[in-house]
């Protein structure tokens, strides 16, 4: 394999010309998203395990589970175990997904500091998600947000089929900026712009980004962009453009949701952090580390990465770059 020469002020200096943010934070949906829609169930020690190396990577978010209907699913069922038994590194935030105050009631339990909410821009896709259309979800949430401000936990807001739903087709930017407003005016501190499944393109991304940017500034929002159509990373590259800097990706590609019908798996953190440091952008993420930890959650769950760089990735001759920290 030929390795990559990178060159630290260059490679800056090509950031700053583009006028890209110098630091993006990367939200860890591994743990969450990347294991939903496994056929194959983890035990909870090993997603204990899964997180906790997570934890020594340098990310400073980690999406560890949700509290939603284990009839629904199951593969979250273990959701109190496994957010008891990780360690809590100090500087690392380890958010949870809520979708209503049953699921805040038991994330709160557990000393939740951090939850999320989920709407969508298509009622077709609420309705199989959760079982009620998208304005009806954002009434749940009201109480939710509520509940949780009161008890100073942080709401972060997602908003599915920002593009494309699997039942209903296109969407339009219109609205999305609605459901992303009303989350925003609720009081989610940061709201993740999800193409659930991975149908985006530079193109209609920008057209649903315009629209966003009108209502929410851009420090406010975040992208997680499943790879479906292999667009993933270009999408990232576009949403860098608009001054986000807040990307949401799973390790080795996992991921998924499972009432997205043809959904694949999320960006693959390694592909992102590669491409980030090779153009000067801080992550504080350890790629050679990462790799690793992909390695061991494929190995258990008995898979091939989906990450291109994990793949390519070879020891003990990996890239050694200057600014891969
Ligand atoms: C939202 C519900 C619960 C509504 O489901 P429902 O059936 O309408 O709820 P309900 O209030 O009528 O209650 C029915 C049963 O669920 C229980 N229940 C009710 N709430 C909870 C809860 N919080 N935790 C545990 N149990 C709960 C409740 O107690 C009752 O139990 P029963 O009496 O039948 O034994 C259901 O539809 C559900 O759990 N859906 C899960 C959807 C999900 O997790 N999807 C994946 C995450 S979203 C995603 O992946 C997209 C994202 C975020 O990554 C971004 C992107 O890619 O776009």
């Amino acid at each position: 394999m030929l390795r990559p020469i990178f060159n630290h002020t260059l490679n800056r200096a090509y950031a700053t010309a583009q006028r890209l943010p110098s630091h993006v934070r990367i939200v860890e949906v591994g743990p969450r998203d990347g294991l939903q829609n496994e056929k194959k169930l983890l035990p909870a020690d090993v997603k204990i395990s899964f997180i906790d190396q997570l934890s020594e990577t340098g990310l400073q978010t980690i999406e560890v589970t949700s509290f939603v209907s284990p009839k629904w699913v199951p593969q979250m069922a273990d959701n109190a175990e496994v957010y008891s038994g990780i360690k809590k590194c100090p500087g690392i935030a380890y958010p949870v997904l809520t979708p209503n105050v049953k699921g805040l009631e038991s994330a709160m339990k557990i000393g939740a500091k951090e939850i999320a909410v989920f709407g969508a821009a298509s009622d077709a896709f609420s309705l199989k998600n959760v079982n009620c259309t998208a304005a009806e979800s954002i009434e749940r949430f009201r109480p939710v947000l509520e509940i949780a401000h009161k008890n100073d936990i942080k709401v972060r807001g997602y908003v599915s089929t920002v593009v494309g739903c699997p039942y209903q087709g296109p969407i339009k930017p219109v609205e999305v900026r609605k459901v992303v407003e009303a989350l925003y005016d609720m009081g989610c501190y940061e709201i993740s712009l999800g193409d659930t499944i991975g149908v985006g393109t530079p193109g209609t991304i920008s057209k649903m980004l315009d629209e966003v940017v009108r209502v929410v500034p851009p420090e406010k929002l975040a992208v997680h962009f499943h790879d479906t159509y292999g667009q993933a990373l270009a999408n990232v590259l576009t949403s860098l453009n608009y001054g986000i800097a807040v990307v949401d990706s799973s390790v080795s590609g996992l991921g998924g949701c499972p009432y997205a019908r043809g959904a694949s798996g999320n960006a693959a953190t390694e592909d992102i952090i590669y491409m980030l440091h090779g153009m000067g952008i801080e992550t504080g993420v350890n790629l050679e580390k990462l790799v690793l930890v992909g390695r061991f959650i494929c190995q258990k769950l008995g898979r091939m990465s989906e990450s291109k760089v994990n793949r390519a990735w070879k020891e003990p001759q990996s890239p050694k770059c200057d600014n891969q920290q």
